[in-house]
């Protein structure tokens, strides 16, 4: 088990635990609706990694025409580039809970991720929905994406299931994955999301009342120890 207290390549301050969840699904599953109400609920930082290579295009760089040959493609970017772009923007974020959705898309990437940050994710929200209402979702989105036409779309789903697939059920195998019906209305498959992010808010509300505990603990004992050296002052004056 790898220690997710761990930094981020040496960037993130050792003792803070920080909390990765990854969101995989099919290519309009609705992952990217999804996170945007995570994010309201439950004070996670959004990082999909589909956005970050779109940003990189358009910023310029000189990855930029070679990440955008490959989504043309609905191939997958090399894992080098978009665990840097994602370990930055998590740096840049100042949160410490995050939510990597469309990462890791292949084993390279899950395996590059983890040895580059030594994180572990906390687990695997996975959308599962029908190829069919997929491809119907997508040719509808209307947000000017590149890849949003039927032979991407089809390209991407050959990707999906031969690439990322594997992914999920390796974290299957490590009891990891929470999967969603997200056949559903969009409220409806909410409904089901946060009954999974619940327990974490729990979590993190026995971690805030345990923290004031031993706060009010160690007040007590300072009061003690101050108690007991006044006494022994006054000890010791008393015997002259
Ligand atoms: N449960 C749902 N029912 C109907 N439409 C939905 C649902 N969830 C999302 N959508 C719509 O489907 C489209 C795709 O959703 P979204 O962008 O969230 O998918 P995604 O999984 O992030 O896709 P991609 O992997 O391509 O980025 C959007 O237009 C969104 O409004
Ligand atoms: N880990 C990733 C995530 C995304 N990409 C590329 C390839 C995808 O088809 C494209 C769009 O991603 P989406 O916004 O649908 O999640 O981005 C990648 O290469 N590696």
């Amino acid at each position: 088990m790898v220690d997710s207290s761990k930094d981020v390549n040496g960037n993130f301050p050792g003792d803070k635990k920080i909390i990765v969840v990854f969101v995989l699904g099919g290519p309009g599953s609705g992952k990217g609706t999804q996170c945007t109400r995570i994010v309201e609920n439950f004070g996670f930082t959004h990082l999909s990694a589909g956005d970050l290579l779109r940003a990189e295009i358009k910023s310029g760089s000189e990855n930029g025409t070679m990440i955008s040959n490959m989504i043309k493609e609905g191939k997958i970017v090399p894992s080098e580039v978009t665990i840097n772009l994602l370990q930055k923007a998590m740096l840049e974020s100042g949160n410490d809970k995050f939510l990597i959705d469309g990462f890791p898309r292949n084993e390279e990437n899950r395996a590059a991720f983890e040895n580059v940050t030594k994180i572990e994710p906390e687990f695997v929200l996975f959308f599962d929905c029908p190829e069919e209402e997929m491809e119907q979702r997508l040719l509808s989105r209307n947000q000017g994406r590149d890849d949003d036409n039927i032979q991407t779309i089809r390209k991407r789903f050959r990707v999906f299931v031969e690439s990322s697939l594997p992914v999920v059920e390796y974290y299957d195998m490590k009891g990891k994955v929470q999967k969603v019906d997200a056949l559903k209305p969009i409220d409806e498959v909410f409904e089901s999301v946060k009954a999974i992010f619940a327990p974490l808010n729990r979590a993190a509300s026995d971690d805030n009342k345990l923290h004031y505990i031993q706060g009010i603990l160690f007040v007590r004992a300072a009061e003690a120890r101050f108690e007991c050296s006044r006494i022994s002052l006054i000890r010791w004056m008393i015997s002259f």
